[in-house]
């Protein structure tokens, strides 16, 4: 990503890597297809592909209000190395060429780097490009080497979702069972959608990054760890957590030490602190991806001689490798720790995290519709989650009244369901009269105490006892949502 300037308007330019050979190779019959991907006047309006070539953190597309027409896509580098033939190639080239030529701007950049056709020789056809934006106002600043395109300028709801790692396929598994598919046109673009959600753009994202574009305000939205979110997030204000509990990517943020050596005896935290080799001059070693939360947590636990070294994985190798003396880092099952001569030790969980659904509260609060998006979502996730746990259980009892068949079935409090059984007669035609001497109840029960359950229906006379899984529990309002609204001011 680099910055140019022309003499009158401030113009920022991106390069993206993107090829094109899924656009050639979709198309039917092998016909290049173009002209929606590059023809400029589309893109300036049509926000949906050419997103497929402009990085997560600028979309002159949506910028709002509109960009000046100079929007200036400028063919930069091209590298044919791909299975086209030669008159698919020239006309893939016509085609960018005719589509760039709508734009005056955009035309003299193509000619300047439209290699000859003599160079389209290889077999595989890739194009870099850099898209170019010029604008009469500046709203872009350069941070820390990112733009910063005011973000709150844009239109879209925009939710990061993890881009690979731990989280990523349960999380797009969450949202498939919420009925909330998110629909990527292609494994390579990091923007999709969810089409039930209209005018949200998901943004595939690596965990930390989505907790920082949180707080940038390039996301609104995110799904990540509990553990990233406390890292990353440094306790900032802004980030709220609308759902903490979505029930994957269990794990627990630990301290650990080898279990042999000065370390063979310390079985706690205290007893840790306690130790008098951690000095100034020679402090204890932490190796940990979570600085911020472990410098944090020594410190309230009383350990001040201590310095920090970082790597991205494996931290476990580190006490073997005489890097450190201890780790910080997340463990589910304990195998990784166990594996390489390593204990946890009382008091020395720093977190328990699993994955959530976070927001920007500046968001929540100032962009348009990303309150109902954000109750819509709270509800999918909450209903279905609820149903995760539970069975439906049908079942019929014989009895004199649909009164005296749930006193029945009430009495046992375990069998009340959610809110108290549905006891509704069974019409049978006895001696040629239809009359009721048997209920159909419906009760939903907890999939744990389903036997128990079964056992104590049959006690009380219940019997075709028949048992369903359920999809989701819709209830009145979900208290996650009253909490939101107060965590807002609302
Ligand atoms: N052993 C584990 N068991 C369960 N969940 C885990 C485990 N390790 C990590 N997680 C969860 O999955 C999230 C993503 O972890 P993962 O290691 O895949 O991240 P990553 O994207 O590869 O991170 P990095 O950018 O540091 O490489 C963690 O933040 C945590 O919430
Ligand atoms: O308690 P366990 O079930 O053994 O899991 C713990 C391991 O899982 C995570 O690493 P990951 O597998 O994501 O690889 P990494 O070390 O490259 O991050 C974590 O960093 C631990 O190393």
């Amino acid at each position: 990503m680099f910055f140019c300037t022309n003499q009158t308007l401030p113009v920022c330019s991106l390069s993206a890597r993107h090829t094109i050979d899924d656009h050639l190779l979709a198309s039917p019959g092998g016909e290049p297809s173009l002209i929606p991907v590059y023809n400029l006047k589309a893109a300036i309006t049509g926000k949906h592909l050419l997103k497929t070539i402009i990085p997560a953190n600028l979309n002159p597309l949506t910028h709002h209000p509109p960009l000046p027409a100079a929007l200036l896509l400028s063919l930069l580098h091209q590298n044919l190395v791909g299975r086209r033939k030669r008159g698919q190639r020239e006309a893939a080239m016509s085609l960018i060429q005719t589509s760039l030529q709508q734009c005056p701007a955009a035309t003299t950049a193509f000619s300047q780097f439209l290699p000859s056709p003599s160079s389209h020789s290889s077999t595989k056809l890739s194009v870099r490009f850099t898209v170019s934006c010029c604008l009469s106002s500046s709203p872009m600043t350069s941070v820390n080497g990112n733009i910063d395109m005011q973000s709150s300028d844009r239109n879209e709801i925009r939710l990061g979702l993890p881009s690979k790692g731990r989280m990523a396929t349960d999380t797009l598994d969450l949202l498939n069972d919420c009925q909330l598919s998110v629909r990527q046109l292609n494994p390579r673009q990091y923007v999709a959608d969810i089409p039930q959600l209209s005018n949200v753009e998901v943004w595939f994202q690596r965990p930390k990054d989505i907790v920082r574009k949180l707080v940038s305000g390039d996301l609104d939205l995110g799904i990540v760890g509990l553990d990233t979110v406390s890292e990353f997030g440094q306790g900032n204000e802004d980030l709220i957590l609308v759902h903490d509990e979505l029930a994957y990517g269990d794990c627990r943020l630990s301290l650990a030490i080898p279990k042999y050596g000065i370390f063979e005896k310390i079985n706690s935290v205290k007893e840790l602190a306690q130790m008098t080799q951690w000095t100034a001059e020679k402090p204890l070693r932490v190796t940990t991806g979570f600085t911020y939360l472990s410098r944090k947590f020594l410190r309230e636990n009383g350990l001040q001689n201590v310095v920090f070294s970082t790597a991205d994985g494996a931290l476990e190798a580190a006490p073997a490798m005489g890097i450190a003396d201890a780790i910080v880092d997340l463990v589910s099952s304990g195998i990784t720790l166990k594996e390489n001569n390593l204990k946890e030790i009382e008091g020395g969980v720093l977190l328990e995290s699993q994955a959530v659904l976070v927001a920007s509260k500046k968001s929540l609060l100032g962009r348009k519709g990303l309150l109902d998006i954000t109750h819509e979502i709270l509800e999918r996730f909450e209903a279905h989650l609820r149903a995760l746990g539970q069975f439906t259980v049908v079942a019929n009892m014989r009895g004199s009244s649909a009164e005296e068949v749930s006193e029945r079935i009430l009495s046992q409090p375990s069998l009340s369901g959610l809110q108290g059984p549905t006891v509704s007669p069974v019409f049978r035609k006895i001696d040629g009269e239809v009359k009721a001497d048997y209920y159909a109840i419906v009760i939903c029960v907890s999939k744990k105490q389903l036997y128990k359950f079964v056992q104590q229906l049959r006690a009380i006379g219940g019997s075709g006892v028949l048992v369903s899984p359920l999809t989701y529990i819709f209830d009145e309002e979900t208290p996650r949502w009253r909490q939101l609204l107060s965590k807002l001011g609302l």
